[in-house]
């Protein structure tokens, strides 16, 4: 690595270290919904959404000299060199004043897994796994109409190889470390939003629920037992 680069890697991973972004890790094969459950995830909880694909597709857009050698990697299902998706994820969490960040589609394999740990130091809070057969994915994606290069039954079968046999262990890696959260996204889009929201909602509003029929019980039996205080009080003649 050249002087500038390693200048350049060095300052990124300070600054990188004093923002000390909260990532959550979303993976799932392509078509189980990564993208329909983070849009939700951002409007209930404030994250910010960051696809890989999504940055990907923008760098073919904008004529970078990477532009052709991703396009084609889209094409083929192909993962693209980690270098390129974290340089991109890096420079999308640094521009974004917020520190709480949804990353869609990323690590897609050991290499992206251990490059970004190496890079950013940034260990995720938890990885939300979208857990769906392969014959849903296959019709989702083929019905999704978005233009996508990839959403054809060609590579719509790579990109399920590389998904079992690159993307899945890392999956394990982290569920190795304890660190995954699998939800059922066979379900409809709501079913699955609902299992999403309980990993997200903050351990104190759920105590408070759980607290908040006690709270109920408590106030009532204090209003019947000075009820009857009173009651009591006017049978032995206390109020006049
Ligand atoms: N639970 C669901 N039930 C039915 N259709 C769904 C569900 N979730 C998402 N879809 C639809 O399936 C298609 C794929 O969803 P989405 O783009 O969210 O998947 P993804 O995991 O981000 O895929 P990719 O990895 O290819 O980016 C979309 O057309 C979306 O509307
Ligand atoms: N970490 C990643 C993520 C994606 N890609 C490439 O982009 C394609 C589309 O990704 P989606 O998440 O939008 O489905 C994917 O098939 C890869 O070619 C990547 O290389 N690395
Ligand atoms: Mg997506």
């Amino acid at each position: 690595m050249g002087t500038v680069e390693a200048a350049n890697k060095k300052a990124i991973e300070s600054t990188l270290g004093q923002k000390k972004p909260k990532v959550v890790f979303v993976l799932g094969g392509p078509g189980s919904g990564k993208g329909t459950q983070c849009a939700n995830i951002v409007e209930h909880f404030g994250y910010t959404h960051l696809s890989a694909g999504d940055l990907l597709r923008a760098e073919i857009k904008s004529g970078s000299e990477n532009g052709t050698m991703i396009q084609n990697m889209i094409k083929e299902g192909k993962i693209v060199p980690s270098e390129v998706t974290i340089k991109l994820l890096e420079k999308a969490i640094l521009e974004n004043e917020n520190d709480k960040f949804l990353i869609d589609g990323f690590p897609r394999n050991e290499e992206n897994r251990a490059a970004f740990e190496a890079v950013t130091g940034i260990v995720p809070e938890f990885v939300l796994f979208f857990d769906c057969p392969e014959e849903e994915m296959e019709k989702r994606l083929l019905g999704r109409n978005q233009g996508r290069e990839d959403d054809n039954i060609d590579t719509i079968r790579k990109r399920f190889k590389v998904f079992l046999e690159s993307s899945l262990p890392v999956i394990e890696h982290y569920n190795s470390k304890g660190k995954v959260r699998k939800i059922d996204a066979a379900k409809p889009v709501g079913e699955v939003f609902e299992a999403v929201k309980a990993l997200f909602t903050p351990v104190d509003d759920k105590k408070l629920w759980r607290l908040r029929p006690r709270g109920f019980y408590v106030t009532v039996t204090s209003l019947i037992s000075s009820s009857a205080e009173v009651l009591k009080g006017i049978e032995d003649g206390k109020f006049g």
